[in-house]
Order: C-alpha cells, then structure tokens, then sequence
C-alpha cells in the first residue's frame, strides 16, 4: 500500500494527490495524431492493432466534424479562439463545439430524473481503469511511454466542505487532439450503444433506466456535476491539457495548463465540481462506500484520501490548587497526570481488492463474489445462470472464469455477430484485448462471457498470432468444453426455470452449433428442447423421447411446420398417433436444418414423418401385395391425370383418416423447407423448382373418397367429374400437407364449383339458382338493388 508520512500528507494535498510539482511541462509540438496509431515511433503492426481496436474514436470523428487545418492539426468545430483565462493560467482557451449527438446527450443527461446518479464514479473509475491497461499494453513494446516513475493506480480525493471530487489516474492520458476526439464526439463505446438503444426505444419513458443499463461513459460526470475538468497528459506529449465543459452548454474548451503546482508525470486528473443537490457524493466515507461498491475489481489499485486516526496519551495540566495539596501530602507518589486523545490525519487508504478473482483459489470464493464480478465487468443487472473457475496445467496454461448470462445482449443481430466483447483475454494479468472474432469461442457461442488469463502467451498478441498460435486452439477448445459442462449443469438443475430462460435465450445459437459445429454435436444434443405430439406444453429433451420411445421404435420421429397447432393438425401424425408414437414439433425456422445436420442422437435416426419410405416397424407385407392389386390401376390412373406434378402414386401407411397426402421425396425439401426457402428467395423463384425435388402422392385405401376414385377408375376412368376429384383432391393435399398451391385463385375456383355441385337442388332448384340474387341498377355506376330472392317452393 502506498502511504505518505505524515508531514507529506500536507503537501499531497496541497498538489492534490501524488506528489507531482517536480514534473514541469516544457514547450514541444504537439502531437497531430490519434491516440494510439501512429505516434511514438509506433511501426509495429501488432501493436496497430490494438490501436485500431482502442482508438477508434478518432477514425470516426473526421468524417462528422469540420476539418479545420491548424499546425497540420484536426481540430473538431473549433469556432471561436480567445486568449482570455478562465483560470489562473495565462494560457489561451480555445473554445470548440460539441458534436451534436453529444449534445444531445448532455441534454438528456443534465436534464435526466436518473435516481442512481452515482453510477457516474464507475463510469470514471473504469475510464481511468482502462487508460492503464492501455498504457500497461503499450508500454511493453514501447517502455518509452511508461518512462515517468510512477505507480500504474487511481486516486480519488474529495473536498465535502466544496462539493469537489478529484479522479487521477497514471494511465496513458490524452494528448490536446485526442481531448477533442475522445470527449467532444462519440465513438462506439457503450455510449454509442446507449444512443442507439435511446434511439430504438419507442418509450420515451425508458430513457432514465438506459442510462443505467448502457452507462454513459465520460458524460456520467454531467449526472452530478455543473462543471468538469478534465486535466491531462500523454507520454506523447510534453505539454499537458485542460478540457472544461459544463452541463448545459453546447461547447467547451481547451487550454494548456501552465500552473506547475497543478502539473501531472502522466495520465488525467478529472475535477467533478459537484451540483449543490449532489455535494453530498463529495463526502469521503460516502466515495469509499461507491469504490467498494462499484468498483472492487478494478485490477488496478484505487485509493481514497480518508480521515484517519491514532490514540496517543498526553500529560494533563494540573490544577495548583490540587498541585499544592500533593505537594503537602508527602506519601504522595511523583508521577504526572496523562489522558488518552484522538490524533486526526489524513492519508491514503486503499479501497479496493487488487488480487483478480480469477487469480485466487475457487474455495475462497463466494458465489456472491464471483456474481458481483460479473456485473462489475460485463456491467450487467441480472446475475449470471452459471458460472465457472477453472485453471488448466500441463500443455497449455491458463486461468478462467466463464459465466452463462441470463439474458441475450440488445440487438438482433448478435447470434451471427462474434464480435461482442464479451471475453477479456489477459496475459500474465496484463489486459490485452476483449476484441475477438470468433478466435476463443465459435460464434455460436459467442454469448458465454468471462476472463481468460494465459501464462504461454506472448504480451504483444497480435490478431494474426491469435488465429494461427496452437495455444489458441487448444485453449478453445478447453474454455468450449467448460462451457457446455455450465450449461449442462444449468439443464441438470432441480431449478427449472433457469433452462427454461436459458433456452428462450440462446436455444438458437445451439442450434446453429448444430450446423457449424459437428464436433460438438454430442454436446449440444441433450441441451436440445422441442415441443412434441405428447408435450405440446413443455419443451422435451432428446434423452426424454428416447426414454419415452416404444421397444420397437427405431427412429426418433419430427414433423417441421410453422406452429404447434400445423404440427399437431397435420395428416402425416394420423398413424402415429394411432400408434402412440411421439413426435418432435420443430417450428423454429431454424430446427429442420439443424436436426438435419445432427443425423442422430443415441445411435437413433432423425426421421421426417413427411417424406417418403416411412418405416412404423409394422409393415405387412402380404397387406401390401393386396392393395396393391386392388389399388394399382387407381394409383397408375391418378398419377397419368396429374403428370409431372408428382414423381409417383402409392398406397400410404401414414394415413387413417385423410384421403391422401403429398409426401417429400427422401432427399428433397420438406414443405417446411420450401416454404422457407421460398421466403428468403427474393426475385425469380423459379430455380428453387429444381432444388426442391420429387413429390409422392400417397393414397388412403381405406378412405371412402378413395374407394370411390377405385370404382370410377374401373368403370369410367375418363369420366370428367372423376377426373376433376382427382385435380381437387391433389390440390387439397398439397395444402393439408404444408405446401403452397401454385395457384390458390383456381384452387378457390375448384372449391366453390364442387360445393356448388354438392349443394345444387339442395335447397333451390336448378332454374331459381340461375337467377342472380342481386342485380346491377345501373350498370354505369354499378351501384346495386336488392332483388327479392323469387320463393318457389324453396328456401330463401
Ligand atoms: N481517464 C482517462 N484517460 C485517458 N483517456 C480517457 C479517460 N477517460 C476517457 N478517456 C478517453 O475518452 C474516451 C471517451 O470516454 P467514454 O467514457 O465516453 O467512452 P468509452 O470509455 O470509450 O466507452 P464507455 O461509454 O463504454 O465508457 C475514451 O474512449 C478514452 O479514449
């Protein structure tokens, strides 16, 4: 722990922390680039892509704001330059411009009724976090930039009396241009997202508890602050800078900072100067009580300046008149009078764990803590599902902890965007990078969050290292194996709800590992939930239909369509439900393709129940032989009236009280998979009629329809009502089996021609049916008159 004596104590606080008047700025150009890419001699591509990955703010910013040429310098909507002093330095102010949404979120945020303003220490606590991880990063190919001898920690003073808190930090600091860039625009950080989502929402009403879930970075400070400086110097300038903003304004400024008792070594001092509602945040032991709060597992050392106290005995003046009366009494023993006093001081006090969780023994750890940790690093609300603390040895070294968060992240896109920062990769404890592209986790796994720290690894990781190093590869596959035994742990659970959230979370990305990750198929399979014909409530696993399967069932039954209710109405079940054979409902898009993929679970076949060739295990083949010569001439006469349309004509035995259905070819799409595939095909479909290979039409010789169609095929097969039953009955059967008629108009015309039929000299007779029942008035105008319907006999 650092600590001052007693009579430096003074002096700290006098300068305001760490003892920083030795450090005088001297006059140097300064710096015109962005923060990490291109300065310092920086050449190595390694480190570029690092740079790339914390500096992006200054990408962005050229392309929104005005370019203004200045010593070669970008420097943002600078529009007026004034050399009046705001402070006591005589330095000029350059006055710039906020980038519009910036103001628009200092707005929100000043004028916001946030109740849990004090957040804004965590926000700043992590920004000064982050700026010694970046320095720490950078110093190990550049020992240039950590020249300055002071400790890599956060110091947070408070002035309660003024309403005044004082953030510093040692890390890498802001050169004049990155003041403009970093805090007059808005990269994409976690305030971009917050924009973003503020911008989703409909509800105007959601925008407090944004700001709580997105954290609004640097602007938090705005929460309670009218007026923030922000002091600060890079190790790639010589000069430091003060950026001073306050809430409400649309612009703020810009001054080099000459005052040598306010001069740093490194890094940003951040001076909050408190709204008179909000001093109390000023109050030490409130500041301490937000570290320990907010910010325990900063892995840097933070310390607040506390009031402090030691007992000590002094003598005790005496009264002369008792002096006299001891002096007289000469029994008396000669010794002084004392008491016991309180000495009052101030100091340093180190207020945070410094050890990373990840690094102590799992048994000491509470599952409080490893909670806790969580939301303090992945700034989530709701407690992880699982979690897990692993080391390996051996081959490959490495400390982790993985957790299964309990919601998806906010946008639609994640389950194919890898890119979610999710998993922080440290080497040795030096942060290296949480910008990942599917190195450490398969995208479909991209949900899990945790640290990863590698003792094998080297410090200057490039990108390109990680994707070909063999260490990668074989930590991947150790931190995917731990993290489907917490997933199986959450399945295995007597608490069912949490599966049950977890599905509804990321049932699709294990579905899509299913597809993209055959060699983790046998991991995936019992995660797997459905619906089934016997558990249309709750979602079954794949262990509880093979349990659940008769003792001659072969195969583990599915039907795809767009519903449970499809599912449960269509005529391919007829027989398996006779049979009392279960059968998966898969009604994601997604399932079909990715049971597909997985073949089998428990040396089971996956069987779709809508195609061709399905085995119940119960086939009789002298029945067969039968019906065959009774219904071959039918099936052969049916298949001649509808051509190509359908590849063959047979007896079904999936069928007990449909006529027909329209079954798939074995290895042709379902009607699931057409439906689908027609959908997301835009422009001409008519290639998909090549892909979607053969259809069979497969009849019910039990049904009466049918029996009819036999008879008529035997007396009069060219007799045009027959014929037409047949149209209508293929028609019906392409719908009742989940396939779409290629024209539903005359399919409608079909309908209404044999009800007509049907219901022709039912109720009227065939003369009155030829009488319109409404007639044009006017057949200019087209406006109608309602004719009596004529009664004759019948009904109106
Ligand atoms: N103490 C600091 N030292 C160095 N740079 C800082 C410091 N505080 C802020 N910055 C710079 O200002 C930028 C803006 O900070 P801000 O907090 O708004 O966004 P962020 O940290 O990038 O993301 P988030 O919104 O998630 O906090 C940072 O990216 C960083 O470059």
């Amino acid at each position: 722990m650092h600590t001052l004596s007693r009579r430096s104590v003074s002096a700290v606080l006098r300068n305001g922390g760490a003892g920083r008047s030795r450090y005088r700025a001297a006059a140097a150009p300064i710096s015109s680039s962005c923060p990490f890419n291109d300065s310092v001699g920086e050449s190595d591509a390694k480190i570029r892509w690092y740079s790339v990955l914390t500096a992006g703010r200054c990408n962005t910013t050229r392309s929104t704001t005005q370019i203004n040429l200045r010593n070669g310098m970008f420097l943002g909507n600078r529009y007026e330059s004034t050399a009046t002093a705001s402070d006591a330095s005589d330095s000029p102010v350059e006055k710039y411009e906020y980038q519009a949404e910036v103001t628009r979120l200092m707005d929100l945020i000043v004028n916001s009724l946030y109740s849990n303003k004090e957040v804004f220490l965590r926000e700043l606590i992590s920004n000064a976090s982050d700026a010694l991880d970046k320095l720490r990063f950078l110093g190990v190919t550049q020992p240039e930039l950590m020249k300055e001898a002071c400790d890599l920690d956060i110091r947070i003073q408070s002035d309660k009396d003024n309403g005044i808190i004082t953030i510093t930090d040692t890390g890498i600091g802001m050169t004049r241009q990155e003041l403009v860039d970093c805090l007059g625009t808005i990269a994409q950080s976690g305030t971009a997202k917050f924009l973003k989502a503020l911008k989703d929402s409909k509800d105007a009403g959601s925008d407090n508890n944004l700001i709580g879930q997105f954290g609004v970075g640097f602007y938090s400070a705005f929460l309670v602050s009218d007026r923030v400086a922000v002091s600060s110097k890079s190790p790639k300038s010589d000069k430091q800078y003060v950026w001073e903003g306050e809430a409400n304004a649309s612009s703020y400024t810009i001054r080099e900072e000459t005052d040598p008792e306010k001069l740093i070594p490194r890094g940003t001092r951040l001076t909050l100067y408190l709204k008179r509602d909000d001093k109390g945040f000023a109050h030490p032991e409130r500041v301490q009580k937000l570290v320990k709060n907010y910010s325990q597992f900063v892995s840097f050392p933070i310390y607040t300046w506390q009031e402090k106290g030691f007992t000590k005995e002094v003598e005790i003046d005496e009264d002369p008149a008792e002096a006299k009366k001891d002096e007289q009494d000469e029994k008396a023993e000669k010794k002084k009078k004392t008491k016991t006093v309180v000495e009052k001081y101030w100091d340093w006090e180190l207020t945070n764990e410094t050890q990373p969780i990840w690094l102590r023994n799992p048994k000491e750890v509470t599952t409080e803590e490893y909670n806790e940790f969580y939301k303090k690093t992945f700034n989530e609300y709701l407690e992880p599902l699982a979690s897990s603390h692993f080391t390996t040895e051996g081959e490959v070294e490495f400390r982790s902890i993985l957790y299964v968060p309990a919601v998806p992240p906010m946008g639609k896109d994640d389950i194919v965007n890898p890119k979610t920062k999710n998993i922080r990769l440290y080497v040795k404890r030096v942060f290296i990078s949480d910008d990942f592209d599917g190195e450490l986790f398969p995208r479909y796994l991209s949900f899990i969050k945790g640290v990863v720290d590698s003792n094998d690894l080297p410090l200057n990781v490039s990108r390109e290292i990680l994707q070909e190093s063999r260490i990668v590869l074989i930590m991947r596959k150790r931190l995917v194996r731990k993290a489907f035994d917490m997933m199986l742990g959450i399945s295995m659970s007597e608490n069912k709800d949490d599966y049950e959230k977890f599905w509804e979370s990321f049932g699709k990305h294990l579905k899509l590992g299913c597809i993209e990750d055959r060699e983790n198929h046998k991991r995936i399979a019992p995660l797997l939930r459905f619906f089934s014909s016997q558990s249309e409530e709750d979602m079954i696993s794949l262990d509880e239909y093979v349990e659940n399967m008769k003792t001659e069932q072969k195969d583990i039954y599915y039907i795809a369509a767009d519903s449970v209710t499809s599912a449960k109405n269509t005529p391919f079940l007829e027989r398996l439900l006779e049979k009392d054979l279960e059968v998966l409902f898969l009604v994601d898009p997604i399932d079909e393709v990715a049971i597909q993929n997985l073949k089998s679970y428990k040396e089971k076949n996956f069987v779709d129940i809508s195609k061709e060739d399905l085995d119940l295990g119960d086939k009789n083949e002298e029945k067969e032989k039968e019906m065959k010569q009774e219904f071959g001439q039918t099936c052969d006469w049916i298949k001649k009236r509808l051509g190509d349309k359908v590849a063959s004509v047979q007896i079904s035995n999936r069928l007990s009280t449909s006529p027909c259905v329209l079954v798939s070819g074995r290895f042709g799409w379902s009607a699931n998979m057409e439906r689908l595939m027609k959908a997301q095909t835009v422009g001409d479909t008519s290639s998909l009629e090549y892909m979607r290979g053969r259809r069979v039409f497969e009849i019910n010789p039990e049904h009466p329809i049918i029996k009819n169609l036999n008879a008529a095929c035997q007396s009069s097969p060219d007799d045009d009502d027959a014929l037409r039953a047949i149209d209508l009955l293929y028609d019906t059967a392409l719908v009742s089996s989940g396939f779409t008629p290629e024209n539903p108009a005359q399919l409608g015309g079909k309908i209404y021609e044999m009800m007509g039929m049907a219901l022709s000299g039912k109720w009227l007779t065939p003369t009155e049916v030829q009488q319109p029942v409404f007639q044009p008035h006017n057949p200019e105008t087209l406006e109608a008159e309602v004719v009596e319907p004529v009664s004759a006999g019948g009904q109106k």
